[in-house]
């Protein structure tokens, strides 16, 4: 079997984004990776920070050899202006795009087998005018898919959303037999062919507190939840729930399920990062190309501190990996 190519992006150059790649690239890992940023933003951060890291500049991207720990191979992309470290500049936001336009486009024209994605600041990209929610949301537009799921998975569980970044008083009114139908349907299509789940079972949340209590604390569930649940189980779908989602995260429910399909990006995300904050991984399913990335946000804070765990960044890379690889048996 032939080495993967990881595309991995600077992510926003004043927050963790080049901290962590050049941390967790001192690993080895069993692939060819090239990091699409400014070459000049990660020299001058592994100089602040200490990391002996051999910066190299591709003008190709054949023949790329495996990687080496401790070597950062970059496929270079101008930034905007100079980063100072834990301070945004909306002026580098174009360049933050660019990085994830190279990586989609190359994964979807077979350059790259997957993207790793670093994080970015969704307010700054925000303020070039373009509306920037997420990730997620950018590679669903640039891939043309008409349903993306949110999943983050750590040693203790995996939980999916069936709303992404949405502010809290639109959720009701968005989650919709279709909405519902397509996420479920994508989640359990993804558990079977990426994850090798054979018959995925998924623990589904209820929206209201205590799922509605009999349509007392609201009717989401009698009105939409339950009855496309029971369509999506006449299809071979396996689902239990929807259950309170205050107690659902216990040990008896989750060992009995494949993955959580929460309501919300606040409702699932919390217990998640609890249990594994900083080992856990994000993977976009629904996608034709195969992305992840890390747990937690640019962390302005530690940028350049030499503070920040690299934990997450190592994790999303080695499931791209394997995700990879196990794209490339199948074929
Ligand atoms: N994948 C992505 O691109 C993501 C981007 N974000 C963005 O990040 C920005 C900041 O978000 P916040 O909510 O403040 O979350 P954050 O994750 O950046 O920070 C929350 C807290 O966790 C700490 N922390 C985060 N990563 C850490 C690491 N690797 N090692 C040690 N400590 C770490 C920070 O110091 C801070 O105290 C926002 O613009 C948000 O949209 C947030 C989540 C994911
Ligand atoms: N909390 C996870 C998150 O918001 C990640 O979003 P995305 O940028 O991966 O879409």
């Amino acid at each position: 079997m032939t080495q993967p190519t990881i595309a991995i992006t600077s992510g926003e150059p004043a927050g963790i984004g080049p901290d962590i790649v050049l941390g967790a690239l001192q690993a080895s890992f069993d692939a060819k990776l090239v990091v699409v940023g400014d070459p000049g933003v990660f020299s001058e951060r592994a100089k602040a920070l200490g990391i002996p890291a051999q910066i190299r500049t591709l003008s190709s991207l054949e023949a790329l050899p495996p990687h080496q720990p401790g070597t950062v191979q970059i496929w270079p992309t101008a930034l905007g202006e100079t980063v100072q470290a834990g301070t945004l500049n909306v002026a580098n936001a174009p360049y933050v795009l660019e990085t994830l336009r190279i990586t989609g486009q190359g994964c979807l024209d077979g350059v790259f087998d997957a993207v790793v994605t670093p994080p970015v600041h969704k307010g700054v990209l925000c303020e070039t005018g373009e509306h920037f929610s997420g990730h997620t949301e950018f590679f669903q537009h640039l891939c043309n898919s008409p349903q993306v799921v949110m999943m983050l998975a750590s040693q203790a569980m995996r939980v999916a959303l069936v709303t992404t970044h949405l502010p809290l008083k639109d959720i009701a009114a968005a989650i919709t037999p279709e909405t519902l139908k397509t996420v479920a349907r994508a989640l359990h299509q993804d558990l079977k062919t990426r994850f090798g789940c054979d018959q995925p079972r998924i623990l589904v949340c209820g929206l209201n507190p205590h799922a509605g209590e009999d349509g007392h604390l609201g009717r989401e569930e009698i009105d939409v939840i339950i009855p496309t649940l029971n369509e999506l189980r006449s299809e071979g779908l396996t689902l239990i729930g929807p259950l309170p989602a205050d107690t659902l995260f216990q040990q008896k429910y989750l060992e009995e399920a494949d993955c959580v399909l929460a309501m919300y990006h606040d409702q699932g995300l919390p217990v998640l990062k609890y249990s594994g904050f900083g080992n856990a991984v994000n993977i976009t399913l629904g996608l034709p190309i195969i992305r992840t990335s890390v747990d937690h946000g640019t962390a302005l804070d530690l940028a350049g501190t030499g503070k920040a765990s690299d934990g997450s960044l190592k994790v999303a890379i080695e499931n791209a990996i394997t995700m990879a690889n196990n794209a490339q048996k199948s074929i």
